[in-house]
């Protein structure tokens, strides 16, 4: 059965909560702007591209409702300010990833030109903004599976393993169908080489302070029958140094939350640590993201915000309780059970995310094809929204926004 991190139907959401995750499926009803806010805020849903369709779906089950109940009386303008503010206030629930403000920024053009049009009401624009969000739910599935084509594609064609027909990848954090619509985007690489019979193994890194390797990735892995196996975070230069050749472990492939105009890409914390590993031991580098994550307005990693979160993420885990013999473990969902894992009293530093820098970097995979750099060693971005990139195909231009003191 396909994982499906996302379930909706007009008027109705639906996410799998990732908290309870990987011992309970457990859905949990979004009704609501505020429930998608906390969702997202306390990582029920996470995952850039994940983010962005949540909170877009919640203002469409938000606007189904107001419309059959106050929508006689709202005038177009009082739902373009509503949308505009739901939007807004949606924004402000994680930082780093920029899908969410990119969906809302396409969002409130979609309101703005239903607005525009003559025979303009609330019902007609409440209407236009729930097509648009659902529709970013359908094309995100499209979009990883292209990723994960082009992903699969570069890797077979572009290493010594891959030429010779079986691959091993090393990903971090959670990038699957959890993190996204579906499919997936490194992860999406990984199932697309796994349904071509070109994997030979997938690594996945635990991911502290989270765990969302260990309890997300591993778990889709297991989920979809791909042969992986999980390595905590600091085993991953021992991986690389001893089993490397014998595995035949030819690319890093990591998500991104948001790449820079230049290549530098902002992803969970640990990912820019690989980066350097994958350098030394002369092992590919790619980040693996639908266009939605290319930020043309954030000119390098410098620029990127990095959220900070809570230090008890660090400071403490939790889970359900273990017991059994040391041969047959078995978990009790009955006692779920936080336990401190640091000395109290001690400062926490807690970056969710880490800014790998672009020369680190040896493709940044979309779903139109894999930038590589150019001669001058730099990547040109600009490039996916013309699609002048490897099997690109030609639309989707988003540019750079010149600023006002630039000019047209
Ligand atoms: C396809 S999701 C890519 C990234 O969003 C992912 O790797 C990641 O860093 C997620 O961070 P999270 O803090 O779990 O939302």
């Amino acid at each position: 059965m396909v994982l499906q991190a996302i379930r909706y139907n007009r008027g109705s959401l639906q996410i799998l909560d990732q908290l309870q995750l990987p011992y309970r499926e457990l859905y949990e009803g979004i009704r609501d702007t505020k429930d998608a806010w906390d969702a997202i805020k306390q990582m029920r849903v996470r995952g850039a591209p994940a983010i962005a369709i949540v909170a877009a779906l919640s203002l469409a089950v938000e606007l189904q409702n107001v419309l059959n109940t106050d929508g006689e009386s709202m005038t177009a303008g009082d739902m373009v300010s509503f949308v505009g503010k739901k939007l807004e206030y949606l924004v402000t629930s994680r930082p780093t990833a920029v899908n969410l403000a990119d969906a809302a920024r396409k969002l409130k053009t979609v309101v703005a030109d239903a607005h525009s049009r003559a025979e303009t009401s609330s019902g007609s624009i409440g209407e236009a903004y729930m097509i648009a969000a659902e529709r970013m739910l359908v094309d995100d599935v499209q979009d990883n599976e292209n990723i994960g084509r082009h992903g699969a594609e570069w890797i077979l064609g572009n290493t010594v393993w891959g030429r010779e027909g079986k691959v091993s990848v090393l990903t971090h954090c959670n990038t699957g169908s959890l993190a996204t619509a579906g499919y997936g985007t490194a992860l999406g690489v990984i199932r697309a080489l796994q349904s071509r019979s070109s994997l030979h193994h997938a690594y996945c890194c635990e991911t502290r302070p989270y765990n969302q390797g260990a309890r997300l990735t591993a778990y889709e892995l297991v989920h979809d029958d791909i042969p992986g196996t999980l390595i905590t975070d600091s085993m991953a230069a021992a991986l690389l140094r001893t089993k490397g050749q014998a595995d035949k472990i030819a690319a890093v492939v990591v998500g991104a939350d948001r790449v820079a105009a230049n290549g530098d890409t902002a992803n969970k914390i640990g990912t820019y640590a690989l980066a350097i590993l994958a350098r030394h031991h002369g092992v590919k580098f790619l980040v693996a993201a639908p266009r939605t994550t290319v930020d043309m307005n954030t000119l390098s990693g410098d620029e990127i915000v990095v959220e900070q979160r809570p230090s008890i993420e660090v400071a403490e885990i939790t889970g359900p309780r273990v017991q059994g013999s040391k041969e047959h473990r078995a978990v009790d969902l009955d006692h779920i059970e936080t336990v401190g894992v640091a000395a109290p009293g001690i400062e926490i530093w807690n970056p969710a995310f880490d800014v790998t820098p672009a020369g680190l970097i040896d493709g940044i995979v979309t779903e139109v094809g894999v930038v590589e750099k150019r001669a001058d060693g730099r990547f040109r971005l600009s490039d996916v929204f013309d699609a002048e990139v490897r099997g690109g195909r030609a639309d989707g231009r988003r540019k750079r926004t010149p600023s006002p003191s630039e000019g047209p």
